[in-house]
């Protein structure tokens, strides 16, 4: 049962476990509210039998104490299994989330783009996070009171009984069957908000490009669309449940009625006494409010699934698993008719085979969209490839935790991420526990200490969101420090001094030249100067190894790499 609440609701065992605890202590409470009805009811038949004495008194006095007590420590009780144990497993979901995140291969993100998993950690989350807080255990236990409080009638009197109670399957037989409309109103309504926050977030991103191109009224329209569809879906959503569940709620109120009248018949009839009447018109004001509020809650519990079933959709994904034991010999990474595609199902490489030996630069080149980017990712193990392996050192790298096997990689990518935190730290992250000596020596080797000793406080200055107050070499050497502070064995660089100026260019040149040195070094050459440095050069075109060999080799037998060496030289003399 544990484990089908936690699927059900993607709860921890122990969110299962405290979801249970707030359902019975609602139960407990809707059943504590019945105690006064009961002591009402018994004071009526006491002044009916000719008024309420001394003793009778005090036994009034001190029930009246009692159900207080009683209400107020199960309300205590419901209050801490409900509102506290949700909001503590609020931020289990949420940890979890973003653990899960972690060990995702990296193939789901292209079908979920960053808005969406925002959306589902922040906004599915406080959704949830309101569900059973506020709903799940409260439309448990009044289910679950509601039906031992029938069960009870039905023994006082069945006709009383089935006057009160046969609305109860009727109203939520109505909103059970408005589910899947409500689910399905739901679903528009998250796919219209997530639609929005998508652009939201690309106006914010893109509004340097916008401005620049005059885009902005065109762009915003577009994105007005958006916001009137998401309020429109809402409207519509919130029309639809409130449709069902008045509708629900109005036949509640019918049971009052129903009651009242079969009372009246059977009292004139003489089926009935006039307590037992009073005491049935008092118990069904009492059950039917909390039904009432549990209704909406139904509504709500129901409208939530579609949250469930995206987090579900996170947390069920497989991760990328692998053993921690390391058995390379080595660090010779090796490709060997390897097969890939993306989400999208074309066929990015065909059958790759290469080796690019220890001690030695492997030159990656080829058109653009030959695949080198994502060659270098798989020597990652960033996806898992379809076909054929890659190994490292001869230990085949889809059999070990993606984690560990990161420990051999410094990767210099063309896009660096940068932190809004300070220089000092924004290079630490290569290795954490690195000392602030250990993270100057690498800064001063990839050439940070020019622009660091500039800034008002140093290696301490802040550097913006995506470290937006510094230049694209400054970042890109920022980036390298960390390599160097990392100092692993097998280097994945993406060469893109291709934009910079002749100073940076030459800063970053010499700092790489530092860093690569006697490792592994995979780099994606742009540039032939690049290229003919290199000990080994693969030519990447349409999904396969065109060429390889030492640049010189190449020259004098390639084709594609002399076309592209003959291209270079006619782009370097051109001028504006
Ligand atoms: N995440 C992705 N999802 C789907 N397709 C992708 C993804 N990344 C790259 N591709 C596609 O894979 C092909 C190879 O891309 P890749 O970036 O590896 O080429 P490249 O040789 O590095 O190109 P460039 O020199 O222009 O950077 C391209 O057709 C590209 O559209």
């Amino acid at each position: 049962m544990i484990q089908k609440l936690q699927r059900r609701f993607a709860l921890s065992r122990q969110g299962a476990i405290d979801l249970i605890k707030g359902c019975l202590a609602c139960v407990l409470q809707d059943l504590s509210f019945m105690f006064p009805v009961g002591l009402l009811y018994q004071f009526v038949l006491d002044m009916m039998a000719g008024g309420v004495n001394g003793s009778r008194i005090l036994f009034y006095l001190a029930g009246c104490a009692a159900c207080l007590v009683l209400i107020f420590v199960v309300t205590w009780f419901q209050y801490n299994a409900t509102y506290l144990a949700t909001y503590v497993e609020s931020g289990v979901r949420r940890i979890s989330l973003a653990e899960q995140l972690r060990k995702i291969p990296l193939s789901f993100f292209g079908k979920k783009d960053l808005a969406d998993l925002t959306n589902s950690i922040m906004g599915d989350c406080a959704t949830l996070e309101t569900t059973f807080s506020h709903y799940v255990p409260a439309l448990f236990g009044s289910l679950i009171s509601t039906t031992l409080v029938a069960v009870c009638l039905l023994f006082f009197n069945v006709k009383m009984a089935l006057a009160a109670i046969w609305v109860l399957p009727v109203a939520f037989a109505i909103t059970l069957f408005s589910a899947r409309i409500q689910e399905y109103f739901n679903r528009k309504a998250v796919a219209a908000n997530v639609a929005l926050e998508k652009g939201v977030q690309e106006c914010i991103e893109s509004m340097q490009d916008l401005k620049a191109y005059n885009a902005e009224h065109r762009y915003l329209t577009g994105l007005y669309r958006k916001i009137d569809e998401s309020e429109k879906r809402h409207i519509v959503t919130e029309l639809g449940t409130a449709l069902f569940v008045v509708s629900s709620t109005l036949i509640l109120k019918f049971g009052i009625a129903t009651t009242a009248l079969t009372g009246s018949v059977l009292l004139i009839r003489g089926e009935i006494d006039i307590p037992l009447f009073f005491m049935f018109l008092l118990v069904v004001s009492r059950i039917y409010s909390p039904l009432e509020g549990a209704l909406q809650n139904l509504a709500a519990v129901i409208s939530s699934r579609t949250n469930i079933s995206r987090m579900n959709e996170i947390l069920d994904h497989p991760v990328q698993t692998g053993s921690k034991d390391l058995t390379n010999k080595g660090y010779d990474i090796r490709f060997d008719h390897v097969g890939f595609s993306y989400n999208t199902g074309e066929t990015i490489l065909k059958d790759v085979s290469f080796t690019a030996k220890q001690g030695e630069v492997t030159a990656l080149v080829g058109p653009s969209g030959g695949g080198k980017t994502t060659v270098s990712r798989l020597a990652a193990r960033f996806w898992d490839i379809q076909r054929g392996t890659i190994t490292v050192g001869g230990m085949d790298i889809s059999k070990v935790d993606p984690e560990t096997l990161l420990s051999f990689y410094s990767i210099v990518f063309q896009d660096v991420t940068l932190f809004n935190n300070t220089i000092m730290e924004n290079i630490r992250i290569g290795r954490k526990d690195a000392t602030d000596a250990e993270v100057l020596a690498a800064a001063r080797l990839a050439n940070c200490e020019e622009f660091a000793l500039r800034l008002p406080d140093g290696y301490n200055s802040m550097i913006g969101e995506n470290g937006c107050e510094l230049s694209g070499g400054e970042r890109q050497r920022i980036s390298i420090a960390r390599a160097f502070l990392k100092d692993a064995p097998i280097i994945l660089l993406d060469e893109a001094t291709a934009s910079l100026d002749v100073e940076n260019e030459t800063l970053i040149q010499s700092a790489l030249s530092r860093l690569i040195k006697e490792k592994t070094v995979l780099v994606i050459a742009h540039r032939m100067r690049t290229v003919s440095g290199a000990d080994k050069v693969v030519v990447l075109s349409e999904g396969t190894v065109a060429e390889q060999g030492t640049p010189k080799e190449l020259l004098q037998s390639g084709t594609i790499y002399p076309h592209m060496a003959g291209l270079q030289d006619i782009s370097q003399s051109w001028k504006l």
